[in-house]
């Protein structure tokens, strides 16, 4: 019988008050795939970073290797065996995809006098990029040139470079255009046909069910079931995530593209770089328009411009009753909410709490005469945020930082919806979240759509893009390729052709 390469037993984790993982057995056998799945906070996370070395469990033991395995660092980690690409990570300001990736390592590059040689380290760095089939990144590049794709790619670089025998993906799909997840998705088969394992964490259900040769449940900290491939069974699998069976509409279930006649905003002629070469486009109230395309296809780029975050090189942005949206500033004036791709850095102050997260947007709802804040009225605004998308935290008081992937998304969410925004723009914005939650959010949109509110949804996902947007357009290399109404009739394929 083939030996486990992994075991972990019993292992139990708490943050004060909350047990994010409750005597977990988990066995990975070398040549698998292993799924991790469950809602936002169940616990995946947790669990693989105590493999990796990022964290240590309460109690419980680990064996990697038919040794105790006690890692005290990633780096630790990476070295013996087990690197782990993490769901969000920040980067260091001014340094070149060769420092990323050999962050802490640059010894062989450096001679007696502490010269780092960087042509010999950026040539390795490129090196390491072509090595998982990303040739157009070299080693000089600076990591905030590249976007967040290509950033997430530098990180699965320097992990793999390592050439692990447990590679972990926390809830990396969503960060990825199409053409990035098949970079990963060769990679992480090449390691089971290499005999090594990897444990792949994902809320997409179908593609973790195509991907994975065996299934883990995870539900508030406890391991529910594993699946192996015969069993797949996806509502089996939902109802073991949530506990119940999930009902009611998913997406929206009319078929018929509607909106208001009123324009809510409208972009004209925008240019800037090679990401947007004289877009147009028109929002109207009550409409909910999808924007969809490759990575590069210039789609985030317009979320930003939208919201006035983008020093435009000409066009303009106005509202429907003509206000130019200049900065972000004037968009918050004008009652536009916007939720950027790149949560931790752009949507979120991770210092801060989660109350203050979300009270910021919020303020004139509750403030009297729109700046008295009294503790009362916003600990109530906050409250009804955290309860309307069910976050999974031990108090509004806590940290940002330390909820979940998913349960920080839902922060960045509230806090849009709850102030109560009239124009949405939502670039991913159920990215990393459960499908309980998703559920949950886009019934809310339609709830907006329906009260004559405008929302731009960019999204990677096709089904979310078809399920949810009256019109649909399609970005490629800067430019609008196409625009689609709202159709039961239309499917992915219609739309992967205009992407590629
Ligand atoms: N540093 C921390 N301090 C306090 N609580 C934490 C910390 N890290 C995780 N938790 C809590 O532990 C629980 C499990 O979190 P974990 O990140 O493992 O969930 P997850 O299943 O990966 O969720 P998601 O799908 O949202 O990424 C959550 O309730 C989370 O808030």
């Amino acid at each position: 019988m083939v030996e486990p390469i992994l075991q972990m037993k019993k292992i139990t984790k708490k943050f004060g008050s909350v047990t994010a993982l409750s005597e977990v057995d988990l066995a990975v056998y070398p040549g698998e795939i292993r799924g991790l799945i469950g809602e936002n906070g169940s616990g995946k996370s947790t669990i693989s970073s105590i493999a990796a070395g990022m964290q240590k469990a309460n109690s419980g033991e680990m064996i990697f290797k038919n040794k105790a395995w006690a890692p005290q660092s990633m780096i630790d980690a990476l070295d013996n065996g087990i690197g782990m690409v993490v769901q969000e990570s920040g980067t260091i300001a001014g340094i070149t995809v060769g420092e990323s990736i050999f962050l802490g390592e640059l010894d062989p590059f450096t001679n007696r006098l502490g010269w780092v040689n960087k042509k010999a380290m950026f040539q390795k760095a490129t090196e390491a990029m072509e090595a998982i089939g990303v040739t157009s990144v070299t080693g000089d590049m600076p990591m905030s040139a590249l976007d967040f794709q290509t950033r997430k790619l530098v990180e699965i670089a320097k992990v793999v470079r390592k050439n692990p025998s447990i590679l972990v993906i926390d809830e990396t799909s969503t960060a990825l255009s199409h053409d990035g997840r098949e970079i990963m998705y060769r990679l992480i088969k090449k390691f089971r046909d290499d005999g090594k394992a990897v444990i792949f964490i994902s809320h997409d259900l179908d593609e973790i069910m195509e991907v994975c040769d065996t299934l883990t449940v995870l539900r508030d900290g406890n391991l529910i079931r594993t699946f192996t491939k015969e069993e797949y069974d996806a509502n089996l699998i939902r109802t073991s995530m949530i506990g119940r069976e999930l009902k009611g509409d998913y997406y929206r279930s009319d078929f018929k593209a509607t909106s208001l006649d009123e324009i809510a905003l409208e972009a004209k002629n925008l240019k800037y770089k090679e990401q947007l070469k004289d877009i147009s486009l028109q929002l109207k109230k009550g409409e909910i328009v999808g924007i969809g395309g490759l990575a590069g296809c210039g789609m985030h780029a317009l979320g930003k411009a939208l919201f006035g975050a983008l020093p435009l090189e000409s066009g303009e942005v106005v509202t429907g009753t003509g206000k130019k949206i200049t900065d972000p500033h004037v968009a918050m004036k004008q009652e536009i909410g916007y939720v950027s791709k790149d949560r931790d850095t752009e949507s979120l102050s991770l210092t801060a709490s989660i109350r203050d997260n979300i009270a910021i947007a919020g303020m004139d709802r509750f403030a009297i005469g729109g700046f008295l804040v009294t503790a009362h009225k916003e600990s109530k605004y906050v409250k009804e945020q955290i309860e309307n998308l069910s976050i999974k935290c031990a108090s509004p008081n806590q940290s940002v930082s330390q909820l979940s992937g998913g349960n920080k998304q839902k922060v960045v969410f509230g806090k849009w919806i709850g102030c109560g925004s009239e124009i949405l723009i939502l670039d991913c914005p159920t990215r990393g979240v459960d499908i309980g939650v998703k559920q949950a959010m886009y019934q809310l949109m339609v709830q907006l759509k329906n009260e004559g509110k405008a929302i731009l949804m960019i999204s990677e996902e096709l089904p979310e893009l078809i399920g949810m947007s009256d019109r649909i357009f399609i970005m490629k290399d800067g430019e609008m390729k196409m625009e689609f109404k709202r159709s039961e009739m239309l499917s992915d394929a219609d739309i992967i052709q205009y992407m590629i």
